[in-house]
């Protein structure tokens, strides 16, 4: 039976009223949750694939498997599936895009050589649905990456292509954001590292700084632009030494005051990074998140309601860390229907939120008193309020599905369009 055949307001009343008696107001909580938006990358539609057609393969340690049927294979394609995507999520959000999503028609434009005109098509969408975009260079994917050294390759050549991909790339997202009327992040990733043990570890990392500096010289208003650098542990073929790494990144933002991007999946396997949230925001003016699930080797499963999760959303809203921090999700997985997976990851980010908003002043004030039996005594019991009653009043009020019912939309879409891709 569909959700919305059952009675939403009824259980919403009992929830609001539960949440009244411990002094939280679940209006103020969905009023808040408004107003946070989530960037939906782009790269999830089409397997990390882009659209340069080079018949070049995905690098940079990263890898998606599965072979559902539909991925998005033209910008048309990725936008239709993206509106679909948009309309199960509740709240106005964002879409995050890789460089090498622009429109070329058809010729080869080099990843040096990309300018505003090939995202036109991109900004406009965005101007209708009346969304904010975020960006970021493509430094893999490319003969010039072949040797896993970009920005900090010891060759001139290289690591000059890929200065200027990077500069390229912050103008385009300039024009986006001053477009768009919103900054656009644009976060810098390189896969940079070697499989195995380095005998050299300070020079890459200087020339990347140096590489940086270049990247960055030219500056931007931060109302159309903001700049972010993204750290990694290790990726598939860079196993024993990632030349960005979360110290090098750390400082680097720090000394620069750049975003940081802290990505879930990019640390060890039991490291959260919800404790790094305030810590980093101490000394870097913004921080950007990368929403993700690690699993074994692999840092970008579908994200889950799970405990990592929850302290990161808990921790941002603890903190009050919410308007200084950029939320985006970043995973990939081509073995389930890929609008479904944007909307899982999305809603479930967006819940656990919620679950944030919805805590009581009486934890803190427990902590100040010194008693900490009550603090986690009422942490447990906060799992079993009824916080499933406010979300599914939230997306009524935000006129998206409710419980279960989108995955009837995604059905209909696969039927109607996704099997004849
Ligand atoms: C495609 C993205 O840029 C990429 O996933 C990056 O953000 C990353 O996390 C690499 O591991
Ligand atoms: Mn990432």
């Amino acid at each position: 039976m569909a959700v919305t055949t059952r009675s939403v307001a009824a259980s919403y009343a009992s929830a609001q009223e539960r949440y009244a008696e411990i002094g939280v107001d679940t209006e103020a909580a969905m009023a808040k949750l408004a107003t946070i938006p989530i960037s939906l990358h782009c790269w999830q539609g089409d397997d990390v694939g882009g659209f340069e057609n080079t018949g070049e393969g995905l690098s940079g340690g990263i890898a998606v498997t599965g072979n559902y049927p539909g991925r998005a294979r033209t910008p048309e394609e990725l936008r239709a599936d993206l509106d679909q995507a948009f309309s199960l999520i509740p709240g106005r959000h964002r879409l995050n895009l890789h460089a090498f999503y622009g429109e070329f028609g058809g010729k080869k434009v080099d990843r040096n050589e990309i300018r505003p005109e090939h995202f036109q098509n991109w900004i406009d969408w965005a101007r209708d649905k009346g969304i904010g975009m975020d960006f970021n260079p493509t430094c893999f994917a490319h003969p010039k990456a072949a040797d896993g050294f970009t920005l900090s390759s010891e060759d001139p050549g290289i690591r000059k292509f890929w200065i200027e991909h990077c500069m390229a790339s912050r103008e385009i997202a300039a024009e986006m954001g001053k477009a768009l009327g919103s900054p656009a992040v644009t976060n810098v990733w390189i896969p940079d590292g070697y499989k195995d043990t380095p005998v050299d570890r300070v020079s890459p990392r200087q020339r990347l700084a140096d590489a940086l500096d270049e990247v960055f010289a030219k500056a931007y208003d931060p109302k159309h632009l903001l700049d972010a650098v993204e750290c990694k542990l290790f990726g598939i073929g860079s196993e024993s030494y990632v030349v960005g790494s979360h110290e090098f990144y750390l400082g680097y933002a720090i000394k620069n005051q750049k975003l940081l991007c802290l990505d879930a999946g990019h640390f060890h396997p039991t490291e959260g990074i919800a404790d790094k949230l305030g810590t980093v925001l101490m000394y870097v003016p913004e921080i950007l998140l990368h929403v993700s699930r690690g699993v074994r080797w692999d840092s970008d499963h579908v994200v889950t309601l799970d405990d990592a999760l929850q302290s990161i959303a808990s921790e941002l809203v603890r903190n009050q860390l919410l308007e200084r921090t950029h939320i985006g999700l970043d995973f990939f997985d081509a073995s389930i229907n890929r609008i479904a997976a944007w909307t899982i990851g999305t809603r479930n980010t967006l819940k656990a939120l919620l679950i944030g908003l919805l805590e009581p002043p009486m934890l803190r004030e427990a902590e100040l008193a010194g008693d900490l039996t009550s603090r986690l005594a009422w942490m447990e019991e906060l799992k079993s309020m009824p916080w499933s009653a406010v979300w599914d009043r939230y997306c009524e009020t935000q006129n998206v599905p409710i419980g279960m019912d989108w995955m009837q939309d995604v059905r209909s879409y696969e039927n109607a369009v996704l099997v004849n891709r």
